[in-house]
C-alpha cells in the first residue's frame, strides 16, 4: 500500500509563497531558503550528536513538519565539523529502564521511516564522523555527500548489538548485497575515501562550504522535473521496505531489548565506555 506518493494539492502550494520551517526546540534547527524552498535540518546536541529519544522525537517532529509544508529539497547536517552523529546515545543502553529502552527503538524505527520516506529529495551533508546510527541517518538520505577525513560506517557488532532487517536493507540497496553482508556482519567503518569507493557515499568534499554546494547541486537537479514523477517513483522504491519494518516493529523491539540486556553486553558496554574515555585521555 503506498503511504503518501505526491498530494496534488501539494502543488499548487508550491506555487505559493514558500513558509519558513523553524523548530522551537534546539535539538534540531530548520531553516528554509525562501528563494530555492530548500530546508537545511542540522542536528544540535553538543558535544556529538548522539541519538537520545529526546533528540529523535524532534528529527521525526522535524522531519513531519516539513513533509507538511511546501519545501522542495533538504539538506541534512550537523552544527559540529567534527561528529555528524555518534549513533544512539550509548546512556540509552546502560541499565535502562525497560520501558524507556523500548521507546528508544520505537523511536529510531519512526526515525529510520519519517527520514527513508520523505516526498521530497534528501541529502545528508556528512560533516564529521557517522557511527552505526550515524550511519543510518545518512543512508535514509537520498544522496550523501562526505567532508574528507572522517569515518562511516554500521559499526553495531563491534559493540556487541546486531544490525535489525531494515537498515541492513537500506545497506544492501546503498552498497550492494555482498558487501552489505561482509560490512554489517564485521561492522566495518569506512574513511572517507574508501566510503567513496565502495558506494556508501555520493560524493567527497574538502571542507563544509564544497559540501553544501555539491549537496545543493544535487537538489537543483530535479528543478525541471514533475515533482509528482519524481516523488511517486522513489515512493515506490522505498514504501514496502517500510511496510515491511512496521509489520515487524515489535518482534523487532523485543529483539533489541534482549540483545541490551544480556549481561555480557551490558559489560562490554562498560569497557566500551572505558575505552572512549581512555582514548580521549591519550
Ligand atoms: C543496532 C543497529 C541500529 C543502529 C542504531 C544504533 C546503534 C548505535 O548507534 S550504538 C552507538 C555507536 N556509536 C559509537 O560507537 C560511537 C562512539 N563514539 C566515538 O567513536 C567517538 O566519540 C566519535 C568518533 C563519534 C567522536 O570522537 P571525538 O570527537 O574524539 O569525541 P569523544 O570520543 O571525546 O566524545 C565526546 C563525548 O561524547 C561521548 N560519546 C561519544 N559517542 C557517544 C554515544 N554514541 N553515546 C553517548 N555518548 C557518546 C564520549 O564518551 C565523550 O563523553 P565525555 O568523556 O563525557 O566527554
Amino acid at each position: 500500500m503506498l503511504r503518501k506518493i505526491f498530494n496534488p494539492a501539494r502543488l499548487s502550494r508550491f506555487q505559493r509563497t514558500m513558509v519558513t520551517v523553524s523548530s522551537s526546540d534546539a535539538l534540531v534547527s530548520t531553516e528554509v531558503d525562501d528563494k530555492t524552498g530548500y530546508a537545511t535540518v542540522t542536528l544540535n546536541r553538543a558535544p556529538v550528536n548522539s541519538l537520545s529519544l529526546e533528540l529523535m522525537t524532534e528529527i521525526v517532529k522535524t522531519v513531519d513538519e516539513l513533509e507538511r509544508s511546501n519545501i522542495r529539497g533538504m539538506v541534512l547536517t550537523s552544527f559540529s565539523n567534527k561528529v555528524f552523529c555518534a549513533g544512539l546515545d550509548i546512556m540509552e543502553m546502560v541499565n535502562p529502564d525497560l520501558d524507556r529502552l523500548r521507546a528508544v527503538w520505537t523511536r529510531l524505527q519512526d526515525t529510520w521511516a519519517s527520514l527513508y520516506g520523505t516526498s521530497f529529495p534528501t541529502v545528508a551533508l556528512i560533516n564529521g564522523h557517522a557511527p552505526a546510527g550515524g550511519c543510518l541517518l545518512a543512508l535514509c538520505c537520498e544522496y550523501r555527500v562526505m567532508c574528507n577525513n572522517f569515518n562511516i560506517g554500521l559499526n553495531e557488532t563491534q559493540l556487541g548489538l546486531a544490525v535489525p532487517p531494515w537498515l541492513q536493507g537500506t545497506m544492501r540497496q546503498t552498497i550492494g548485497t555482498r558487501e552489505a553482508e561482509i560490512h554489517c556482519i564485521k561492522g566495518t567503518m569506512f574513511n572517507s575515501q574508501d566510503a567513496l569507493k565502495i558506494g556508501l557515499v555520493d560524493e567527497l568534499a574538502a571542507e563544509n562550504g564544497e559540501a553544501m554546494q555539491r549537496a545543493l547541486h544535487y537538489l537543483n537537479t530535479f528543478k525541471q522535473m514533475s515533482p509528482y514523477a519524481r516523488s511517486a517513483t522513489k515512493l515506490l522504491m522505498r514504501n514496502k521496505d517500510i511496510e515491511d519494518m512496521k509489520r515487524g516493529r515489535k518482534e523487532d523491539v523485543e529483539r533489541f531489548v534482549e540483545n541490551v540486556m544480556n549481561s555480557d553486553f551490558q559489560n562490554g558496554l562498560t569497557v566500551y565506555l572505558q575505552s572512549l574515555k581512555n582514548r580521549k585521555n591519550k
